[in-house]
């Protein structure tokens, strides 16, 4: 096997624990042909060790969840971005600015009956300072912004359903994440990159995107920590990041894990979507793609859940992920499509076990609190949630109990 001197150096530094540096990371994120395949090789072994040191040996987990579009509407603009729409369209399409709560009552239901724990509300970023109509809907029902509105869903769900809400609503301040604890076990927003440029040039995909400023977005996360909330993130692959900037991004990441909050990295290829600014922009490249799961591997460590969504890729590229040592499949529905990627279908659960196993790994379900905060719930999750939690928890591994849920006053009776 050959292997280049600058791979065998970055992964000598990874192997005895030290801190990497760009040129380093950069290094590993540049690996193709032996490279990768050692890279890879590195990555799957620590993934192994980290899931045997916490007693899961081989297991891979997802979470069962429905997707919960609360609002497409958004005051930015991502060049990538097929979620995203405006008001003329919604009118037109007979929808209303955001999903009533009957709707969304109505997803969370279905998905109860289908085995689904976890209700991701995904949506646009404070629609209501662009768009007038956005306001006024809100208004009219009584809530005073998007995130208001959010949570009153996540309550609504809450008491209904039983499903855990795991939010992404974008941007949030450290006075809006503190009010919205209470209702979520675990929220998410993905630091996507550091890359500025990618922020400030005009052409850029992130120009015009105020919620995209690398800066602020490293502020929520450093938040999230402080308020002590199991927080997701990770890097969109393949948006015009060097690979520098995308070594920086993971190094980034590892910064702000310290915290201990970070409950799991997504490492997300980017699609291109046909009408978007960057429908001619080729897919993120396999093998980059694989060398960035990796490598998110090796700098993230061996405790760190590394996710990849596997309705992005192939049924072949799965076990390629594997390979590269991720351990978490993300939030899979056995119902409702993956609204941000509405083109690539989820595999159904019985092959997603299946292509599991054949990489010789088990399928395991969680909720969509990791369980290590499920295990120390009294430090990660708010007493309103205690009991949401404690009924869908297995109390000796923190994974999903073989349970449907069902709906419980909220807040929870606290003892
Ligand atoms: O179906 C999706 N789920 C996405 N999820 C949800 C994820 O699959 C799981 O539901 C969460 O990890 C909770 O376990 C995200 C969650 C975040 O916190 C941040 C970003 C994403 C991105 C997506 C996505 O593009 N598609
Ligand atoms: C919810 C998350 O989905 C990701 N996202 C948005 N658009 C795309 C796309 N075209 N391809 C892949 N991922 C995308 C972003 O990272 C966003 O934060
Ligand atoms: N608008 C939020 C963000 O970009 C949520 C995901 S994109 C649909 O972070
Ligand atoms: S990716 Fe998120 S922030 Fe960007 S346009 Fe789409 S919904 Fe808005």
């Amino acid at each position: 096997m050959t292997q280049s001197m600058a791979v065998r150096e970055a992964l000598d530094a990874a192997g005895s624990g030290d801190r990497l540096g760009v040129a380093e990371v950069a290094a590993l994120l540049a690996a193709s042909g032996d490279d990768l395949t050692a890279v890879a090789a590195a990555a799957s072994e620590l993934r192994d060790e980290g899931l045997a040191e916490v007693g899961r040996d081989r297991q891979i987990t997802y979470s069962r969840k429905v997707f919960v579009p609360l609002t497409r509407l958004c005051r930015d603009r991502c060049h990538y971005c097929t979620f995203v729409t405006v008001p003329g369209k919604l009118a037109r399409a007979g929808e209303g600015m955001f999903l009533e709560i009957d709707q969304v009552l109505s997803i969370a239901r279905q998905g109860a009956a289908l085995g689904c724990k976890e209700a991701l509300f995904t949506l646009g970023d404070r629609p209501e300072d662009r768009w007038p109509q956005a306001g006024e809907w809100l208004a009219a029902r009584g809530y005073s912004s998007t995130l208001d509105y959010v949570r009153a869903a996540a309550v609504a769900v809450l008491e209904d359903t039983g499903l855990l809400p795991h939010l992404n609503p974008g941007v949030m301040s450290a006075h809006e994440m503190s009010v919205l604890r209470p209702v979520a076990p675990s929220m998410g927003m993905m630091l996507e990159t550091t890359s500025r440029r990618l922020f400030t040039e005009k052409g850029q995909p992130h120009y015009g995107s105020p919620d995209k400023d690398p800066l602020v977005r490293l502020q929520v996360l450093r938040d999230a920590g402080d308020l002590r909330i199991p927080f997701t993130t990770g890097i969109l692959v393949g948006i015009g990041e060097s690979l520098t900037e995308r070594a920086e991004s993971l190094l980034a990441l590892a910064d702000i894990a310290r915290a201990g909050h970070i409950q799991e990295v997504i490492v997300q290829n980017f699609r291109a979507k046909p009408n978007t600014a960057m429908r001619g922009t080729p897919d993120a490249e396999m093998t980059e793609f694989l060398a960035a799961v990796a490598t998110a591997r090796l700098v993230l460590g061996r405790q760190m859940r590394v996710q990849a969504p596997p309705n992005l890729v192939s049924r072949e590229e799965c076990a390629a992920l594997i390979a590269s040592g991720i351990d978490d499949w993300g939030g899979v529905s056995p119902l409702t499509p993956d609204h941000v990627n509405p083109e690539r279908p989820w595999p159904n659960l019985t092959t997603l076990a299946e292509i599991t196993a054949e990489s010789e790994y088990v399928l395991a379900e969680r909720i969509t609190a990791q369980p290590p905060y499920v295990l120390d719930a009294e430090n990660w999750i708010d007493p309103s949630l205690t009991a949401h939690v404690a009924a869908l928890a297995d109390p000796t591994t923190g994974l999903a109990a073989d349970t449907r849920p069902s709906g419980l006053p909220w807040p929870a009776a606290v003892a």
